[in-house]
């Protein structure tokens, strides 16, 4: 006891300032050490009962969580959160959150994309999402879910996880958030197709945005294509067991080729839309492409999706061979410049081969179940074996727009007023209509037009659209080309068939002097690339004559010198006997015998010159002379 209270004495006893400092120190720490383990104690019993689920960034659930986040009312109440008007994530639908702020001063129209376009002027969306390294509280069917968002870095750069607790026996809690989030999610993606590219630095998939579905109504095509391209890809993503049963590769390729701005790209956004499908966008002729790459990039592509290879054709003319040496394209460019600059270009990194190229698209990593499609403008440019069946299944040739084609796509740009309104002549906007006159197929409703278009009934739009297509002459005007000319038009249906043969003459003289031009250009070109390549070989020339006359000279050079050296052999021998007798280094004093007098031997001698012999006891001695060595050192 006694021992005790020693102890305690510097706490209990009435001493001096020193003795309260140390109190308190103590009584502070003990304070703190108790709320410290308390705090770990309680967290440990609180996380014994919580089920934690972590989601990240790289997959698709982390993307649907957030989107359902983005709408919980909840972020009304809270006091802390991000506001972003970038993508909250991968997919970015950043649309329609509960805590939505937007812009009301104006009554601007509203696109079902993220940001539009008005008087100039971008209109943009923001989202409410979880804020970084905090946890946040919601409440969801009886529970409290208690989530933390937090970034992590790799070498691939940043990339968030989500992490959701929740108090609860078993994990259905959890399962059925998942899945109504990706419910949400898919409900919301409807009207949405998502682009992915490949990157070629870390060889994988990049999600590049989500665009608006196309209606195929919008594609105006020869007829019955469309739907022979739409029926092919929904009869082959029902048969995979079809396929699997005859032991055939489930894939299939289409080539769409033509002339440029026919529609390739847009009946692929518009199949996809159609579909359900995401795009995976491959550009072969992108710096750092190789074959690894390539093979790595198409087996990771999912099992239902479109792969697109655009433009592939210039993938060709860069270069592609079946081996590394030979190019896979018909070896037709026209002039050494155009093959310089080809080789400058492919002289980036990329270093895909042909061989390369078809075993991606059809070796045994390739993936299945996708739908593949490329686009070229140059088919003759191809490699048969690229473009063969079982890669390239169906062709599909994209022309100049013919009469009907220009037909209908008047057709599309200025719909006829519904048929119950039409005694009313009021204006009407051309983008407002459900339906397009050319096939009845529903078009994306938009919640106001930004510009105005005079209400014609379906009679004068049909007489209107039939004078524009006979004006148009077959196969010369692209689809693009009608387009741009009907754009400039949107609000004046009348004066644009009135115009239209101004406009084409105009366009016949545009293209005429751009032809020249092109002409010129690739004539001055040609001479420029003959001159050089004339030049070059002058030089080459000058530069090959200099070096044979400086060989010869040379080599006459060398027989003179020859010769001279021969002619003064005999003089060079006898002075050089003479050099070699006189040169301090090669001194040889051949032994000889030397005599000397009595008296004499106490001449001024050297210890190794001391080395000499004495020949004979007699009163004559000989001595032998040696070559002389350097004093010793030691001695
Ligand atoms: N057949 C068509 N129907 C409707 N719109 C078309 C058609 N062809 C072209 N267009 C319009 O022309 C523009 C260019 O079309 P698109 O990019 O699909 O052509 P492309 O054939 O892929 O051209 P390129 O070969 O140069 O890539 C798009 O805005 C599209 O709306």
């Amino acid at each position: 006891m006694d021992a005790l209270k020693s102890l305690l004495s510097p706490l209990t006893g009435t001493g001096g300032p020193l003795q309260d400092t140390l109190k308190l120190v103590v009584i502070g720490g003990t304070v703190e050490t108790a709320r410290r383990a308390s705090l770990s104690a309680w967290n440990g019993f609180v996380d014994s009962f919580f089920l934690t689920a972590h989601f990240s960034q790289e997959d698709y659930p982390y993307d649907w969580l957030m989107h359902w986040l983005s709408k919980q009312p909840a972020w009304g109440r809270s006091r802390e959160f991000d506001i972003t008007t970038r993508t909250v994530s991968r997919n970015g639908l950043t649309q329609s959150t509960s805590g939505d702020l937007e812009d009301e001063e104006e009554d601007a129209p509203e696109d079902e994309t993220d940001e539009v376009t008005y008087s100039g002027r971008r209109k943009r969306k923001v989202a409410i999402i979880p804020s970084v390294d905090t946890t946040h509280t919601i409440y969801y069917r009886g529970h409290w879910l208690r989530i933390t968002r937090s970034k992590r870095f790799s070498d691939y750069g940043s990339c968030a996880e989500l992490k959701i607790s929740v108090v609860a026996r078993n994990n259905d809690i959890l399962k059925r958030l998942v899945l109504e989030a990706k419910r949400e999610y898919e409900k919301d993606a409807e009207h949405r197709v998502h682009i992915f590219m490949a990157d070629t630095s870390y060889g994988c998939w990049r999600w590049n945005g989500a665009r608006q579905k196309r209606p195929m109504s919008s594609i105006v095509l020869e007829p019955g294509v469309k739907d022979m391209i739409l029926a092919d890809c929904k009869d082959f993503l029902c048969s995979e067991d079809w396929y699997a049963e005859r032991g055939i590769p489930f894939r299939r390729g289409y080539l769409l080729h033509g002339v440029p701005g026919s529609g390739k790209t847009s009946l692929i956004h518009s199949l996809a839309g159609e579909l359900g499908l995401d795009i995976y966008v491959v550009s072969l002729s992108s710096k750092g492409m190789s074959d690894n790459t390539l093979a790595n990039l198409m087996g990771n592509v999912p099992s239902r999706c479109i792969l697109l290879l655009e433009d592939l054709d210039a993938a060709f003319t860069r270069g592609i061979s079946r081996d590394e040496k030979s190019t896979g394209a018909p070896t037709g460019s026209s002039s050494s410049t155009a093959t310089a600059k080809n080789k400058e270009e492919t002289n980036d990194g990329s270093t895909l081969s042909l061989s390369g190229l078809l075993n991606a698209l059809d070796g045994v990593a390739a993936a299945e179940g996708r739908l593949l499609f490329a686009t070229t403008n140059h088919i003759e440019r191809l490699d048969p074996a690229l473009s063969r069946p079982g890669r390239m299944d169906v062709w599909v040739n994209f022309k100049n727009a013919t009469k009907w084609q220009a037909e209908g796509i008047f057709k599309c740009f200025f719909p006829s007023k519904p048929a119950n309104n039409a005694a009313a002549p009021s204006p009407t906007t051309s983008a407002s209509k459900e339906t397009t006159p050319q096939d009845g197929l529903a078009v994306p409703k938009r919640k106001r037009a930004s510009h105005v278009v005079p209400a014609l009934s379906e009679d004068e739009i049909s007489v209107l659209a039939k004078r524009f297509g006979d004006s148009i002459p077959d196969d010369e005007f692209s689809v693009a080309s009608l387009q741009g000319y009907l754009l400039k038009n949107k609000t004046r249906p009348k004066e644009c068939v009135d115009e239209v043969a101004d406009w084409i003459v105009k366009e016949r003289e545009t293209r005429a002097k751009l032809k020249k031009e092109k002409e010129e250009r690739e004539a001055r070109e040609k001479k420029e690339a003959e001159e050089q390549a004339k030049k070059e070989k002058e030089e080459e020339k000058a530069a090959k004559e200099k070096e044979e006359k400086e060989a010869k000279e040379k080599e006459e050079n060398a027989k003179s010198e020859e010769t001279s050296t021969s002619s003064s052999a005999d003089c060079t021998s006898s002075s050089s006997s003479e050099e070699k007798t006189t040169s301090p280094t090669d001194v040889v004093i051949e032994p000889e015998e030397i005599v000397s007098e009595p008296g004499q031997e106490d001449r001024n001698v050297t210890p190794s010159e001391e080395t000499s012999t004495k020949a004979s006891d007699t009163g004559k001695e000989s001595w032998v002379a040696v070559k002389a060595q350097p004093p010793d050192p030691s001695v």
